[in-house]
């Protein structure tokens, strides 16, 4: 072989090799996402250098990283010694933070035509604590943490409720207590809390950020009697994510008599609602029903919180086709003739971005820029949506100084949430959890190469194998979550699963593939019924106060919940409901499993690690245990894919940091 020849073949091969792991990766989305390691923010401009530090708080590691019910989180090893600076002198800090407030210069002026919006002096029982920048961890600081949810903070309806949900003993996790700590203390006047929670898949972050909300809602009620629109509105990627946490806010408002709802459909023409059926969906006994908006019905009023995808909350505020019009600027905003906005958000007083860090990548970071800048215009305050900056990547570090509250949750912080957030948010304060980008703790990893052509028969010979364990065992037959790349492989291991005689749900973005698994779980709109028995029912008080009562064979799970023991006999229909359940990344993010789903697999090695830490986060939830199985490429071309994984996923395990 002549040298040019084989410098032209080790060239080829090498191209080749950089097309395969880059550019092919690049071109189909695959292209890792960085995590960050550290959520310190740089000092801001504006700032004193100093005051950033004071805007991240670590939850203690000796805090326990699993649910406990009996002890106290923070119970152990609370004297010792932290290297943290001494807090800096409490007035000094409020000070400057209200003088930096003033000086802004921009005043709330209530909108034209709306006498609702207007700046209130309020009261809070807990306005004494000195600051809301004191948050560095001292060991005395550790002592200030709440170990046990109590009234006050929570008034004593949440408090009931909590109980309700959770059962009597639950104790906060260390997000919940550095919600805690922080969310309930109101803000100077004028000022908004704004927060990120960022904490592992399964900590409990819906409820870090449920509480202080509804607790604010209820204690703030009186002051707007007449209400013209929803007071909080929570945002959340998927409407199967939107519907499981309208429930379970519904569940914590039982006491309180707040209305949660959810809107997976809104100014479509077919998204009638009858009276009846707007009466049942309020009154909490259609817990999954959705708020559906019926052009001119004008009932969203009588909402408090809003859970909602971005599109359909767009389509809610903007007018059905929104998005015809929609030009990619801030100058050419779209015309709001196309549809008639059906709620009014002038009185939007809390906004959550839950998985904040999908709502703040390029698939959603416009849709949800533009729903926070049409909260602020409609509150009177106008801020930018940084549209096009966004698009042309320019971003010019740019506080949003939103009026209203606002709490980020996310369980990945990518890089770039957290130049989003340097840029835009330089005030907001982190509360971390000290497992943050860890896999539970209770979650075993295994990974189980291809060893054959057939990858579809390894995968149906390891559920077997996992289900005949389950019986030798004496345990019931677990639910798997099998979660693919593509809705095609899902529906293609569906088919194969079926007519192997494992009836299986395949839910995939594309609702009319999703009966291709056979088991007949289409992806409808309007419930999450075709999730049933994998999703994490909720307990309602009467349900948990027949939990309280001893059964034979039952165990209490972290919760304090009854859960069903080894043996016992669950009911008909839902032991014959398929244990299969394949999907893409679409049910990856947020939803609460129920324990039952102690197993999942991953077909091929996921596309980036936060990918994989939000599948595998499906099991092993509120200090339950589960596995995780991942598989790929035994030998032979690929086959590296499985081993650097390895080594990645490696990382993940090493217990909480220091
Ligand atoms: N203090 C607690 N004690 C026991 N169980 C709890 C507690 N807090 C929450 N849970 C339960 O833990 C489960 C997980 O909570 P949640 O869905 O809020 O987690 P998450 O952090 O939002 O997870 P993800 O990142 O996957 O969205 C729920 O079933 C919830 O009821």
């Amino acid at each position: 072989m002549s040298l040019r020849r084989a410098v032209r073949l080790v060239g080829r091969e090498i191209a080749g090799r950089y097309f395969t792991r880059h550019l092919a990766s690049a071109a189909l989305g695959t292209s890792r996402t960085r995590l960050v390691k550290d959520l310190t923010p740089r000092p801001a401009p504006g700032l004193p250098r100093k005051s950033t530090r004071k805007l991240i708080e670590v939850a203690p590691r000796d805090a326990p990283s699993r649910f406990s019910r009996d002890r106290p989180p923070h119970s152990s090893k609370r004297d010792k010694k932290l290297p943290c600076p001494a807090p800096r002198q409490a007035g000094e800090r409020r000070l400057r933070r209200t003088s930096l407030r003033r000086r802004d210069g921009i005043k709330h002026e209530p909108k034209a035509g709306n006498n609702n919006v207007q700046v209130r002096r309020r009261a809070h029982p807990a306005s004494h604590v000195p600051t809301e920048f004191d948050f560095s961890v001292t060991p005395e600081a550790l002592n200030t943490l709440p170990s046990a949810f109590s009234s006050p903070p929570l008034s004593s309806g949440l408090l009931q409720s909590v109980h309700d949900v959770l059962g009597p003993n639950a104790r906060p996790t260390p997000i919940q207590s550095l919600s805690l700590k922080h969310l309930f203390v109101a803000p100077p006047l004028d000022s908004y809390r704004r927060f990120l929670l960022a904490s592992e898949t399964g900590s409990g972050k819906s409820l870090a950020y449920l509480l202080p909300m509804l607790h604010d809602l209820k204690e703030t009620e009186h002051l707007s009697p007449r209400r013209t629109g929803p007071r909080a509105l929570v945002l959340a990627p998927t409407h199967e994510l939107s519907r499981q946490l309208a429930s379970f806010g519904k569940a914590l408002v039982h006491h309180s008599r707040l209305r949660v709802q959810t809107a997976s459909r809104a100014n479509v023409a077919s998204a009638r609602v009858s009276a009846a059926k707007m009466s049942n969906v309020f009154d909490g006994d259609d817990a999954e029903g959705e708020f559906e908006v019926r052009p001119g019905s004008g009932t969203s009023h009588t909402l408090d919180v809003l859970v909602g995808t971005p599109p359909t909350v767009l389509r809610m505020t903007r007018g059905g086709r929104w998005d015809k019009n929609f030009a990619k600027s801030e100058e050419k905003r779209p015309k709001r003739s196309v549809g008639h906005p059906e709620v009014n958000f002038s009185e939007i007083e809390w906004v959550v971005v839950d998985e904040a860090d999908v709502l703040f990548d390029p698939d959603f970071i416009d849709q949800t820029l533009l729903i926070l800048s049409d909260i602020a215009a409609a509150r009177g305050k106008p801020v930018p949506a940084l549209i096009r900056d966004n698009r042309n990547k320019s971003r010019a570090p740019m506080p949003l100084d939103y009026p209203f509250n606002l709490v980020l949750s996310s369980a990945t912080i990518p890089a770039a949430l957290a130049a989003h957030l340097e840029n835009h948010h330089p005030t907001m304060t982190r509360l971390v959890s000290p497992r943050l980008h860890r896999l539970p703790a209770h979650l075993a990893l295994e990974f189980s190469p291809y060893n054959s052509g057939n990858r579809n028969a390894e995968v149906l010979a390891k559920l077997k194998a996992v289900w005949r364990d389950n019986a030798l065992a004496g345990r019931r037959r677990a639910r798997i979550v099998i979660f693919a790349n593509t809705r095609a492989r899902a529906a293609e291991m569906g088919a194969y699963l079926s007519g192997n005689g494992v009836p299986n749900i395949v839910v995939t973005g594309q609702s009319s593939d999703s009966r291709q698994g056979g088991g007949g779980g289409l992806r409808v709109y309007g419930s999450n019924k075709h999730l049933a028995g994998f999703l994490k029912p909720i307990l309602k008080q009467s349900d948990s106060l027949h939990s309280q009562l001893p059964s034979a064979g039952g165990r209490e799970d972290a919760g304090g919940k009854a859960a069903t023991g080894p043996g016992e006999t669950e009911t008909k229909s839902k032991s014959s409901s398929p244990h299969v359940l394949l999907s893409t990344s679409l049910l990856a993010r947020g939803l609460d499993f129920d324990p039952s789903v102690s197993h999942v697999f991953v077909l091929d090695p996921p596309r980036n690690t936060a990918d994989f830490l939000h599948r595998a986060g499906r099991t092993a939830r509120a200090g339950s245990s589960g596995r995780v199985i991942v598989f790929g490429k035994g030998a032979g071309r690929g086959a590296e894919k499985l081993r650097e994984m390895r080594q990645r996923l490696a990382a993940l395990r090493v217990s909480a940091r220091s």
